[in-house]
């Protein structure tokens, strides 16, 4: 199979330092392509024409003979060796070393178009096309061990994540089973240790997310054991561990630079200074590939931004930031592209070989994909149906009777496997015909997908639960235990409060640059932010609600005087400067006190349907309580223009206007009814609802529930 594909050649390339036998052999090795990195023209390569895996190198270029050899045509290169140079990480090695070769006699060469437009991509100067580049690793070492090196950040405190039948129910109303539970998990094995991914397979509904959540203590243990280095799950661990949820918040209106520098800012402990915490997110963008995009805004649902593989990898790194023992991701590839899917999963093994655990889901991987995984969890209906080295998981159904017939991805067949559909597949002959006795349903004349869960299930119970077992309960080695355990349960002190206060109240008016909103919205539309935020101790609640306030604050002054500018000249309102100061400090007043009303109502209902109708209902009472509208109200309404801001803000506006000390208007009856006074009474008035509302809505937030429940 050829493939051919038609690049500008721009410009010549020289590549110096290249031996002989290195040219000879037609091959461009790691040291060929650092030079060329090296000479800033990699952007200029052109590959005219590339090889598939399988096929022989074509006989070596002759122009890249000698020492230094000029290319400005065409030249050949052995794809294998431009993957291996450039993703550092390709996996004919860790096939073969994985057993992977031996283990998968159906799946058929990797599709060499992945690797073709990995590199292609990578030349590409468009972000949303571009990959992580990463940087040239150095002659001697391993490409694997040099990526690995530059995406860790620091030394990390090896976890050994090891549970033992975990088992989760939840309690369903209008269920007929007599105990009113569905049974979620019904016991799931396994370990994962540093430098290890481990990776939760199945279909959807399998029970994947939720075992993912027990593990990273979201979701509190029903039943069974979770140990992280032989130790139950503490409060310290929390900082140790970093959950990238298949739907991560961000910000849509923060650049990728802005979302990982705030997130280093807030999270990052005090023992670093500004400069190194700033820095430390440039290294995380660079190591994540970010660079070109570091200035694109994240976007949204109606606002483009970064890609999807970019947004994901920018929630990478908001965890990553933290350096994390152990880290957990939702689907990190869905909705992805098989050639960023398998950068995103490379880039979680390269993660790994710093000394980190990682336990991911994935739904469909592609066979390359799936080869980079240590370990597999392979879960249906909410049962183990595997849980072992991913390498030994195609032995394993092969030796209780399920093999593919025809070529196939492993990961595929799992799947099809798990959802209980055996076409193209073999099945014990003998527990079909068994099966098939006892079963009303079948699939084309087979058993059915729940005789085949069942089967599953058993065979696993009988062969695989016991080795796992036996594996889990082994004692987990950690070198220097003692210190480690000390490192585990020591709290660096984050930023402090004022700290807080600043970072949050500058990314808070970057937002509203973009988008204000009513105030009613404002903590339904950051719910997910916010408890995201907090349920990893990011910032104090008060810090986030004081700056929330503060950074609304310049918008809620400004149109206002804008507002007030225009109508009083129009309505010929008294035409001196301090009734014009006063109406304004009236108004200002007003807005923030009805704010304060919204921001109860968000933080009660944390719902902006509800939020909004109970608000418009709230809003017209208190205009039609306040005796300006409707000026007889019913005797038992009366107290109610009491707690309105309409009722205390007309009344200053009347008294400024209509000044008793001038002759005239006092006089009016309407005015004396009135009964103007001073004013004092109505400013202390909205000065207690503006303090008042705010500390209800403080008060609501605080009984948020968090996405941590452990
Ligand atoms: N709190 C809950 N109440 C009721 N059912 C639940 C609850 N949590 C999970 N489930 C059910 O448990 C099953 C497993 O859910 P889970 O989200 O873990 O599946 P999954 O394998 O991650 O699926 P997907 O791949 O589609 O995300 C599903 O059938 C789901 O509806």
């Amino acid at each position: 199979m050829e493939l051919h594909r038609e690049l500008k050649c721009e410009e010549s390339v020289t590549f110096q330092g290249m031996t002989e036998a290195e040219n000879v052999s037609g091959k461009f090795s790691r040291k060929a392509l650092s030079t060329v990195r090296g000479n800033n023209v990699e952007s200029k390569i052109c590959i005219q024409r590339v090889k598939s895996l399988d096929m022989t190198p074509e006989p070596p270029c002759q122009k890249l003979r000698g020492k230094t050899k000029s290319l400005s045509a065409q030249f050949l290169v052995n794809i294998d060796d431009v993957v291996n140079d450039v993703s550092g990480n390709f996996d004919d090695r860790r096939a073969s070393r994985n057993g992977f070769s031996h283990s998968f006699p159906h799946v058929g060469a990797s599709p060499p178009s992945e690797n073709i437009s990995d590199t292609i991509q990578q030349q590409s100067p468009n972000c949303r096309e571009s990959a992580m580049v990463p940087s040239p690793p150095h002659d001697e070492e391993d490409p694997d061990l040099c990526r690995a090196k530059k995406i860790q950040i620091g030394p990390t405190v090896p976890i050994h994540l090891k549970f033992e039948d975990v088992k989760y129910k939840v309690a369903v109303k209008g269920l007929k089973r007599s105990d009113g539970e569905k049974h979620i998990l019904h016991g799931t094995t396994g370990s994962v240790h540093p430098g290890e991914v481990l990776a939760i397979m199945g279909p959807s509904g399998g029970g994947k997310s939720t075992l993912l959540n027990i593990l990273s203590g979201r979701i509190k243990l029903h039943s069974g054991i979770i140990t992280y280095n032989d130790q139950p799950f503490t409060k310290s661990l929390k900082k140790r561990i970093g959950l990238v949820m298949q739907d991560d918040v961000v910000f849509p209106h923060l650049t990728v630079n802005e979302t990982l520098t705030y997130a280093a800012l807030l999270r990052l402990p005090n023992t670093l200074t500004t400069r190194q915490k700033k820095e430390r997110a440039s290294n995380v963008i660079s190591e994540l590939g970010l660079e070109r995009c570091q200035n694109t805004l994240i976007g949204g649902k109606f606002m483009r931004g970064v890609s999807c593989g970019e947004r994901k990898r920018v929630c990478i790194g908001n965890e990553i930031l933290l350096n994390p023992s152990l880290l957990f991701l939702d689907e990190p590839t869905s909705g992805l592209d098989s050639t960023t899917a398998l950068r995103i999963v490379q880039m979680l093994r390269d993660i790994a070989k710093g000394g980190k655990t990682v336990v991911t889901t994935i739904h469909q991987p592609s066979s390359r994909l799936f080869s980079e995984f240590d370990k597999l969890i392979l879960l249906g209906r909410g049962s183990s149906l595997y849980s072992g080295k991913a390498s030994e998981a195609m032995p394993y159904f092969s030796s209780i009777g399920c093999s593919p017939l025809i070529a196939m991805n492993p990961a595929e067949f799992l799947i099809d496997l798990a959802n209980g559909n055996i076409n193209e597949k073999t099945f014990p002959s003998k527990i079909e015909a068994n099966l098939l006795l006892g079963s009303q349903s079948c699939q084309n004349g087979g058993p059915s997908p729940s005789d085949v869960h069942e089967y599953l299930v058993e065979a696993y119970e009988a062969r695989g639960a016991k080795t796992e077992k036996i594996n889990v309960l082994k004692p987990v080695v950690v070198e220097g235990e003692m210190e480690m355990q000390e490192k585990l349960n020591f709290r660096e002190s984050e930023a402090t409060w004022c700290e807080q206060f600043s970072i949050l109240l500058r990314r808070g008016l970057k937002e509203r640059r973009h988008e204000y909103f009513s105030s009613i919205f404002t903590f339904p539309q950051e719910r997910a932010m916010l408890s995201k935020e907090r349920s990893v101790d990011m910032y104090k609640l008060s810090a986030y609600f004081l700056a929330r306030n503060t950074s609304d604050l310049p918008l809620d002054l400004i149109l206002p005087v804008m507002f007030l500018v225009i109508v009083y000249l129009m309505v010929g309102l008294r035409p001196n400067f301090a009734a014009f100061s006063l109406t304004m400090l009236t108004v200002f007043l007003s807005i923030i006190a009805s704010q304060g009303l919204g921001l109860v109502m968000g933080a009660a209902f944390l719902d902006v349907k509800k939020a909004t109708t109970l608000a418009s209902v709230v809003v017209m009472t208190f205009m039609l309580s306040g005796g300006f509208f409707v000026q007889h109200v019913p005797y038992f309404m009366t107290w109610v223009r009491y707690i309105s801001f309409n009722y205390h803000s007309y009344r200053l506006l009347l008294k400024i206007q209509f000044d008793c000390s001038d002759s005239g208007p006092c006089d009016s009856p309407f005015i004396r009814e009135l009964r103007l006074d001073q004013g004092g009474l109505e400013v202390g008035a909205l000065v207690a609802m503006i303090v008042g509302y705010r500390l209800l809505a403080y008060l609501f937030l605080r009984r948020m529930k968090l996405q941590t429940i452990a």
